[in-house]
């Protein structure tokens, strides 16, 4: 186990990049999703920001002593020869100094690349650098099949085998439990309790939905810059540059979504800057401009199974006649079954409008999930990737242990729109679902409706929120499904749960690091409030619900010690 002082912090010296998630959690409060980001918030000061100065080569075999790596401070500039050892959160590189232990974490940098690497950033006890160029590549190097793939912000590890991929993603979970976690390698035997990562068999076009932005920037990487900036040539509709909330890069065709939608995609692409349409991209800076995004969703006929496919245009106001050209292009598509517009007026840049409008079809599509069908809003919250969501809606149904004879409660907080209680619904005696998104929930209500399911009961409430009586209006849950976003549970939620003492939790999670945090709580205790835990970590499935991204789902089940 790792080393614990008195105050219940635990010594992560060895993962110094780990800090920042002790001192999110002992703050009580899970506002905040940079946990173990290492974003640094403060660069060098202006004596190390004299820029480059000797250039240090060095290679990262030897994992040094913490003392050595404490007395080792690059400057800003400076150039290192690195080699990649792992992946850490948000699919960063880490690297470490050779004859040092000094962790430096580079964007794009994979297990085993040998690079030339620029110091950007220090904070604490790691830094950041910026990869120059690569010496000798990674092992398991393929070819990016997407044109996109090294300078788009989703699929960072394109060009990584997927098997590498898979092993990186354990390999992290592995890490957080044991350095975040707590548990031992004893308490987390591969065989016994952390299982290996489920793959996904669908590593491409896997998403469900996918928001493209419209911009008056358009970002060129590096090497395709021929001075060429502002005026029309410079419009873009596509995906954020990493790092940059006005600049985006023009994509064409997104491997991730589905082929439908890449028609939808295309015929935008062809038309919508041409002049005499009159539309124009939101400048985010200026705030003018029409079309703020595009957001692409794909669904399935209940019936037929066949691919239907809504199209949301967000816009900043509402001029249905300026849209009139495109939906009529786009409607010709025989999958488009939906055309919303939803009107944001706000300066903000967020696809949610205040008003929604109808303008060609129906105001919802369907997806099928474990047999039952959903009805899917613009702005409902759906798991992305269908294909896999059922791989994980059975994992999550074993480890609920359901006896099938009607008589447990389960609660289910951060419900969404219900698809995980509904699909357990029919084996249990009454589903209680807490969500705060007030659509979600009658979209929640809508579902089970729908497929005439009326032991379900759903309600709105903030979780972070939760006073004494949360919990007189429901009865003692025989078992509770937990599936937070990615801050993790709040510590009210915490208490209530180690207060409510329910046989067995299944903790889903989107996020390893509050994951990890949250299962110590619930089983070692909150050492610095005098809380002791009270479950045992039975079994951990990480999931890869996002081949090539960073992202790594888990299922873990715990049970009352
Ligand atoms: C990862 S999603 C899970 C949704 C659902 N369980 C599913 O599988 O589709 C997390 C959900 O938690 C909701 N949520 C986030 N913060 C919340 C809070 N403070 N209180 C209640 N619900 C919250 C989000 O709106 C979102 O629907």
């Amino acid at each position: 186990m790792a080393t614990v002082n008195y105050c219940g912090f635990r010594c992560l010296k060895s993962r110094p990049w780990l800090q920042n998630v002790r001192s999110y959690s002992s703050s009580s409060v899970a506002a905040s999703c940079s946990l173990n980001s290492p974003h640094p918030s403060s660069s060098f000061d202006d004596s190390e920001a004299q820029g480059p100065t000797t250039t240090a080569t060095t290679t990262s075999t030897s994992p040094a002593t913490p003392d050595r790596s404490q007395s080792f401070f690059p400057k800003r500039g400076q150039t290192l020869e690195l080699v990649c050892e792992t992946l850490a959160f948000k699919g960063k590189g880490v690297c470490k100094v050779a004859d040092t232990g000094f962790v430096l974490m580079c964007d794009r940098a994979l297990p085993g690349e040998r690079f030339l690497g620029r110091v950007t950033r220090k904070k604490g006890s790691y830094g950041e650098v910026q990869k120059i160029n690569t010496i000798s590549p990674h092992w398991d190097f393929v070819d990016a099949p997407c044109e996109y793939a090294s300078h788009c912000g989703g699929c960072k590890t394109q060009n990584l085998l997927y098997e590498a991929q898979v092993k990186a993603k354990e390999q992290q979970v592995h890490e957080l439990m044991t350095h975040v976690g707590r548990f031992s390698n004893e308490d987390l035997d591969f065989s016994m309790v952390m299982k290996p990562i489920v793959s996904c068999d669908i590593q491409f076009h896997y998403r469900n939905k996918m928001e493209f932005s419209f911009s008056t920037k358009q970002w060129l990487p590096r090497d395709a810059m021929k001075g060429e900036q502002g005026g029309e040539n410079s419009f873009a509709l596509g995906l954020h540059a990493p790092g940059f909330f006005d600049k985006v890069l023009n994509v064409e065709k997104c491997l991730l979504q589905s082929e439908a939608a890449n028609m939808v995609l295309e015929v935008i692409q062809n038309c919508w800057r041409d002049p005499p349409l009159g539309l124009s991209p939101y400048d985010v800076r200026a705030h003018t401009g029409f079309l703020k995004h595009l957001m692409l969703r794909t669904g399935r006929d209940a019936k037929t199974g066949s691919q239907e496919l809504m199209v949301n245009f967000v816009t900043s106001s509402y001029k249905p006649e300026l849209l009139e050209p495109l939906i009529g292009k786009i409607s010709a598509i025989p999958e488009v079954i939906s055309i919303i517009n939803n009107v944001n007026t706000s300066v903000g840049n967020t696809s949610v409008g205040e008003e929604e409008y109808t303008l060609h079809g129906k105001s919802t599509i369907t997806e099928i999930l474990r047999g039952l069908t959903f009805q899917i809003s613009a702005n409902s919250f759906f798991q992305t990737n269908t294909h896999q969501a059922e791989v994980l809606y059975k994992l999550i149904e074993d480890c609920a242990g359901i006896r099938g004879d009607g008589s447990e409660i389960v609660l289910d907080l951060f419900c969404g729109t219900g698809t995980i209680g509904l699909t357990l619904a029919r084996r249990v005696k009454h589903i209680y679902g807490y969500e705060v998104v007030p659509q979600a929930i009658t979209d929640a209500r809508r579902n089970a409706e729908l497929n005439g399911i009326h032991n379900a009961t759903f309600v709105q409430g903030d979780l972070n929120k939760i006073g004494q009586d949360f919990g007189d209006e429901f009865p003692k849950p025989d078992i509770v499904i937990s599936d937070p976003n990615r801050p993790g549970m709040h510590m009210k939620l915490i208490k209530f749960l180690l207060k409510l003492r329910a046989p067995r939790i299944i903790y889903v999670s989107c996020n390893p690091a509050t994951c990890a945090r949250d299962l110590d709580y619930l089983c070692h205790g909150v050492a610095e409030q005098n809380i002791e835990g009270c479950y045992q970590l039975k079994r951990l499935h990480p999931v890869d619900m996002f081949p090539h991204t960073p992202h790594i789902e888990c299922v873990c089940l715990l049970e009352l010690a």
